[in-house]
């Protein structure tokens, strides 16, 4: 079977920076896989060649969504690579703080839409079915996530680690098969950091998803992952189970140290 996501020889220059050096990397379908590597070693530039925001320099990326054929993503802009199954969600919070938590679930409900969510928010009559119903689902992925009961709240007032579901949950609302998680943990304390780890498992579990996460969090990394990349200077060192990948000398020389200890 194809991978559901083929990366092929992926490299990006910035100038005279090799951001990505001929990287190739597969993630099958259902996995729950992740990309680790020092800071500076091109995960997000990795997560922003797949998703449209840069242009590779060389490389390919191909997708095979479930039941569907393969399928390229070169030249994609990003809300095109998002229409064809991919979401993610990034590094720093990125939500609409202004509006409510169920505004910032429609804005991703928007790509699948027909009327586009600025019509259906103007309401013509024939666009009423359409809302009521983007409506309906986001306020489903709110409680699936764990968010319900902020339906209403502004995005600001949410607890932090609420405010990282709650870009889960917008990036559900695009109707993905494939997750991309930028750091998901980034500063969560450690119950926010378990929630999330359930949250992960059961996204893959339960809504059929394929889940690729950059994090530095190892002890989460270790036990999410039913695969992990590593990365180094733009360069993929290594790929294993979490076991291959806490005794490889390569990754703990470059990337996991001592913290392989704690993992
Ligand atoms: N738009 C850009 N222009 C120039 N250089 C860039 C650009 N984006 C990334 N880089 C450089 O590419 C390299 C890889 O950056 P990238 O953000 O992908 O690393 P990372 O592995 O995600 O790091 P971290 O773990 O700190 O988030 C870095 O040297 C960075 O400064």
């Amino acid at each position: 079977m194809e991978p559901i996501l083929n990366v092929k020889n992926l490299t990006m220059k910035f100038g005279g920076l090799k951001a990505l050096d001929d990287v190739s990397i597969a993630i099958e379908k259902g996995q729950i896989a992740a990309l680790i590597g020092p800071n500076g070693a091109g995960k997000t530039t990795f997560f922003n060649c797949i998703t449209g925001i840069y242009e590779p320099t060389h490389g390919n990326v191909e997708i095979t969504p479930p039941g569907k054929a393969t399928q390229s993503l070169k030249g994609l802009k990003p809300n095109y690579v998002t229409e064809r199954g991919i979401a993610r969600t990034f590094q720093n919070i990125r939500l609409f703080h202004g509006m409510t938590v169920l505004e910032n679930v429609l804005i991703g409900r928007h790509c699948r839409l027909s009327s586009g969510i600025i019509k259906a928010m103007l309401k013509p009559s024939s666009q009423r079915e359409e809302e009521k119903k983007a409506v309906y689902d986001s306020y489903e992925i709110l409680e699936k996530i764990g968010l319900a009961k902020y339906v209403n709240e502004m995005a600001v007032n949410l607890p932090y680690g609420a405010q990282r579901r709650l870009e889960i949950a917008r990036a559900m609302a695009t109707d993905p098969f494939l997750l991309l998680l930028d750091e998901p943990a980034a500063g969560m304390n450690p119950q926010e950091t378990k929630e999330l780890d359930d949250l992960i498992l059961w996204l893959r579990d339960n809504e059929n998803l394929t889940i690729l996460l950059i994090e530095h969090d190892m002890k989460l990394v270790m036990s999410l992952s039913d695969w992990i990349h590593v990365v180094d200077y733009g360069k993929k060192i290594a790929e294993g189970t979490p076991a291959e990948i806490k005794a490889n000398p390569d990754v703990i020389k470059a990337y996991l140290g001592e913290e392989s200890d704690d993992a």
